[in-house]
């Protein structure tokens, strides 16, 4: 003969109180929502029904109940039987076990949270269907009883529901005025039917975004937004605000939006509404059919849910294209302070990149400029993708005439294959550092000789510095020397390379630059073009030698844009006074 499952309560309520909620403050919600279901199910059949829940909190310090009441469906003697005593059942599925439209609730067991905080809970009912009113008094052992008020007591009784729970020891401050209060505002101040707190009505007809957007967007966010994007997904009724944050986001930081259901709040720290990419945007939303988890403090993580992360995620896009062309000062902006983010969309979204193209400030040496900007004025884009390199060699290509592009931060490469990918192969171009050093030419011999000749007498000085001397002849003439750092290393790789590759011109070239190298830190490389780099190998006073000597090192140091250590100020006060002094005829 079959037999019917048993159930212990008590198991379930821990299993609730431990596992499923992470709080009980949930109860509120629970109880609100009944509340409100019960007015939507009776609106149905009554349409002019009135739709209140009226809240009565325990006042601070006082003992006693808290009550709620609504204006609902109310529940006849054999609905509370069969609907409030039977865990799992819900008036709130179809025949297919469907959850039906409008209803918040499908679970057929958030009442029991009551217990959470509730050592008693007391229901009294009249359903609008008629009927006596009834009585439902249960504890959390999970007895029950019933009575049904068909004398005076009941009379008085109007349709609709009464919750009365008398607090558990120790769970008392859950049902007082302040924190009931907190609670209803937090979960409920969207619902679409009136509900008061001890008398107040906490809840407004318009979602509040409706009205000013950005200042609800201050307020839930703590920070004035840059924008506020009005976002929808009529598929699933979701209406709301994409909030665009001012910066101080981190590409790795959780996403954290809020979302409303039929406008009671899941929480405000859920994930997955926005994709990725999209870390610098938050949303307050409401949906009519997206999916909670059972503990309604998450989303059901289906492909409903990712199709309307995908639509955000266009609309976030196009905000920012129109913004792009309606606010060109606002677009640089807000770019400056999520380049990341875009950058990181800009790999796969062409749109987006023709925004970083047009917008984003990339490093190269003509100072900061978009990569349009640098295109316009060198046709491809030379770039190298380490930012070391192009501290090295930036001063040396900037010489030359040459612009280069530092592609060495996050996406920055990836950016460029793209470009190539959309522009063809001559859009943009990865350089090697040989290309670069190899521009450098020999010398004249005889020129050659006597610069290193007077060289020697500024031996102490180019120490001092941790510096070797290389006269080599370049473009512009007007420059007299370049400070390059550390390419030993550099050097030694590629000229390794290159001989592997059996390229003995190459080969010679770059051996050449390596087999005079002395493991000093830096490189002065001296311009034997420059008028005064040739004034110079002919000078005969070892002191002006050594001035000249610092003053170009000075020189160079502040060409390549390197941060000035004390011994470099020192360097530059030195020469720059003597220099000052023999101008003026110190030494004449
Ligand atoms: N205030 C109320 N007025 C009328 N009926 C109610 C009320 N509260 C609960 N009920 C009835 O009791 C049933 C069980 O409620 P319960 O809160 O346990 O589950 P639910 O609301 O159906 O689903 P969920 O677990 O998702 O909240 C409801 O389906 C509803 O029919």
């Amino acid at each position: 003969m079959p037999h019917t499952f048993g159930v212990d309560l008590r198991g379930i309520i821990d299993l609730l109180s431990h596992h499923l909620y992470s709080s009980p403050r949930v109860y509120a919600r629970e109880l609100l929502q009944n509340a409100v279901d019960a007015i939507t199910a009776r609106r149905a059949l009554q349409p002019d029904a009135p739709g209140e829940v009226a809240i009565e909190p325990i006042e601070p310090g006082a003992s006693g109940a808290l009550r709620i009441t609504d204006t609902g469906i109310g529940l006849t003697e054999r609905e509370v039987h069969d609907l409030l005593s039977t865990l799992g059942r819900t008036s709130k599925r179809d025949e297919l076990g469907f959850a039906r439209q409008g209803f918040l609730g499908q679970f057929g067991v958030g009442l029991l949270s009551a217990f959470l905080v509730a050592e008693r809970v007391r229901l009294v009912s009249r359903s609008a269907r008629g009927g006596p009113a009834v009585r439902w008094t249960a504890d959390a052992t999970g007895e029950y009883e019933v009575e049904v008020l068909d004398d005076a007591a009941g009379a008085g009784v109007p349709v609709g529901t009464t919750i009365e729970l008398a607090p558990r020891r120790d769970a008392e401050h859950w049902l007082e005025r302040d924190v009931v209060r907190a609670l209803v505002v937090e979960y409920g101040e969207l619902l679409p039917v009136r509900v008061a707190v001890a008398g107040e009505v906490v809840t407004a007809d318009a979602p509040p975004w409706a009205e000013d957007a950005l200042g609800y967007g201050e307020r839930v966010l703590g920070v004035r937004p840059f924008d506020a994007i009005p976002v929808e997904v009529p598929a699933v009724g979701l209406t709301g605000v994409a909030y665009v944050l001012p910066g101080g986001v981190h590409p790795g930081a959780r996403q954290s939006h809020r979302v409303y259901l039929k406008r009671m709040l899941v929480g405000d720290a859920i994930e997955g509404l926005l994709p990725e990419w999209a870390y610098f945007v938050r949303c307050v939303v409401d949906s009519s059919a997206l999916r909670p988890t059972a503990s309604r403090e998450s989303l059901y993580q289906d492909e409903t849910l990712l199709a309307v992360r995908e639509e955000l995620g266009r609309q976030v896009r196009d905000w920012l294209v129109r913004l792009d062309a309606t606010s060109p000062d606002r677009t640089a902006a807000l770019l400056d302070a999520h380049h990341l983010g875009i950058k990181s969309l800009a790999r796969v979204d062409d749109e987006m990149l023709r925004l970083v193209e047009r917008w984003l400030p990339f490093e190269t040496t003509d100072g900061g400029q978009s990569l349009r900007q640098f295109r316009r004025r060198h046709g491809a884009v030379a770039y190298v993708a380490d930012v070391d390199e192009f501290r090295q060699l930036a001063p040396v290509a900037h010489a030359q005439g040459m612009g280069l592009l530092n592609a060495g931060y996050a996406y920055d490469a990836e950016i460029m294959d793209r470009l190539v990918a959309l522009d063809g192969p001559a859009a943009a171009r990865r350089v090697a550092p040989t290309e670069v050093l190899a521009a450098l030419g020999d010398p004249e011999p005889a020129v050659e000789q006597a610069l290193r000749d007077r060289l020697r007498l500024a031996a102490d000085v180019l120490e001092r510095h941790d510096c070797e001397a290389v006269p080599r002849d370049f473009d512009p003439g007007s420059l007299p020397a370049l400070l390059v750092t550390n390419v030993e290393g550099e050097r030694r790789r590629d000229a390794e390379q290159v001989g592997e590759q059996a390229d003995p011109l190459w080969a010679e070239l770059l051996g050449s630059l390596v087999s005079d190298g002395s493991g000093a830190a830096q490189r002065l490389v001296l311009n034997c073009r420059n008028p005064l780099v040739r004034r110079l190998a002919g000078l005969d006073d070892p002191a002006l030698v050594e001035l000249t000597v610092e003053s170009l090192y000075v020189h160079a140091l502040l060409q390549a844009r390197r941060p000035m250590r004390p011994k470099d100020t020192a360097a530059l006060n030195r020469s720059y006074l003597e220099l000052l002094d023999r101008a003026v005829g110190g030494h004449a």
